[in-house]
């Protein structure tokens, strides 16, 4: 039997330093599962509410945990639901998403180990496990996940031409290292921000240029094509005051920005580009999908926060043709797989994705491998990154 039999919650710590929640589900039958919450850093304006742990877990041991009690952990959506019912609010502003996520992933792994299933079958179905993501692998960053590095928030790996996840997982890993590579040779110093990807003290120029160098370096020893590609976290650059894109000294207004992403695109031949522009902006995200769609992915993150409301408004006018999903930003596993599911039926590609802050939770490997999607932005390397990756390649070798 999966009925639920307790729940507990504690704070541990993030990848960052921070507290954040962690769940064990239990069932009746001694299913035992484990979700812990990632946090954001550049979060969207409409994410669901991340409250502090401690808080989040008093409000959800009050209020939600006696309604789950009972429930079948393998009943997603009626876990799902309890916890929406629990909140009472729009955005979990009430129990807190962080909570709520981590019991909604605890709940569907106590689900998975009563059924004797990998997370990703469970989740899936019978059928899944033979295609996987592509890794989007974070090798240069700055905005808000370090401070003195590039503008824009991530210069990413796309090993698009990978045989297997795990020439794939292993070509953004030498990428990274090529990377060091290079700022090394140009006497550049480079610590690491908070994905683990480089963050360099240079402009967002020459972070094209020494990324495209290692890109083709990588390519050129393992015989199959790399590209790479930008989250360029454009709310974060967006000033509403002088209504323009900020980098520095310099300004963009929209119309520069939309010009300034489309030659980028066809310069360097970028696979994908997340949040070019910023999250109120479906018209000028619409504008630059209509260029530069048919050649690259234009990824709603901040835009559409794993939110079918606003994926729906995206999708009603053209705006990107790719959605970012993270089960915290929205609060539960059914709400993300109704996101994936709407973006399938409109021929949106689905990208799922770690946050800046985060733990050895491997749910969202799980979670792309169930749902087919194209993409997973999970880093590079760092304990926190490389308990996913290794996961999916741990999930292409049958072995979990
Ligand atoms: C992973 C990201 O960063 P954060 O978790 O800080 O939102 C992102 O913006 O895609
Ligand atoms: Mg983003």
């Amino acid at each position: 039997m999966t009925r639920i039999t307790s729940i507990s919650l504690r704070r541990v710590l993030d990848s960052r330093g921070n507290a954040t929640v962690e769940a064990d589900v239990l069932t009746e039958s001694g299913g035992f599962g484990r979700g812990a919450a990632p946090s954001g850093a550049s979060t969207g304006e409409y994410e669901a509410i991340e409250l502090p742990a401690g808080e989040s877990i008093a409000k959800a041991r009050e209020h939600a945990v006696p309604r789950l009690e009972g429930l079948y952990a393998g009943d997603q959506r009626s876990v799902d639901n309890a916890l929406r019912a629990a909140d009472g609010t729009d955005d979990f502003s009430a129990i807190g998403a962080n909570s709520a996520v981590a019991i909604s992933m605890a709940a569907a792994k106590a689900a998975a180990d009563v059924l004797g299933a990998p997370l990703y079958q469970h989740l899936g179905g019978a059928f899944r496990g033979e295609n996987f993501p592509i890794p989007l692998g974070n090798v240069v960053g700055g905005g808000e996940h370090a401070k003195e590095a590039t503008h824009i928030q991530e210069f990413l790996a796309a090993p698009v031409g990978a045989p297997s996840v795990s020439e794939a997982v292993f070509a953004n890993a030498a990428v990274h290292a090529a990377v060091a590579d290079v700022l090394d040779e140009r006497g550049v110093p480079a610590a690491k921000g908070d994905e683990g990807a480089w963050a360099p003290p240079i402009s967002d120029a020459e972070a094209f240029e020494v990324v495209e160098e290692a890109v083709d370096r990588v390519a050129d020893e393992v015989g199959f094509e790399i590209r790479f590609g930008l989250d360029m976290a454009a709310a974060e650059l967006y000033d509403d005051d002088e209504d323009a894109y900020v980098y520095g000294d310099e300004t963009k207004s929209t119309d520069e920005q939309v010009e300034y992403v489309a030659g980028l695109v066809d310069e360097y031949d970028l696979a994908y580009v997340e949040d070019p522009l910023d999250e109120n902006d479906y018209e000028a995200f619409a504008e630059l999908t209509d260029r530069v769609g048919d050649r690259t992915l234009i990824c709603g993150d901040d835009l559409f926060v794993t939110n079918v409301e606003r994926l729906q408004e995206g999708i009603d006018v053209g705006a990107a043709n790719s959605i970012l999903i993270k089960p915290n930003q929205i609060g539960t596993l059914s709400d993300a797989f109704d996101a994936v599911e709407l973006a399938a039926r409109n021929g949106y590609e689905t990208v799922i994705s770690h946050r800046s802050g985060e733990t050895e939770d491997t749910t969202i490997a799980h979670l792309a491998v169930a749902t087919d999607a194209g993409y997973i932005k999970t880093g590079t390397v760092g304990g926190e990154r490389t308990a996913k990756l290794n996961e999916l390649v741990r999930i292409a070798d049958d072995a979990v």
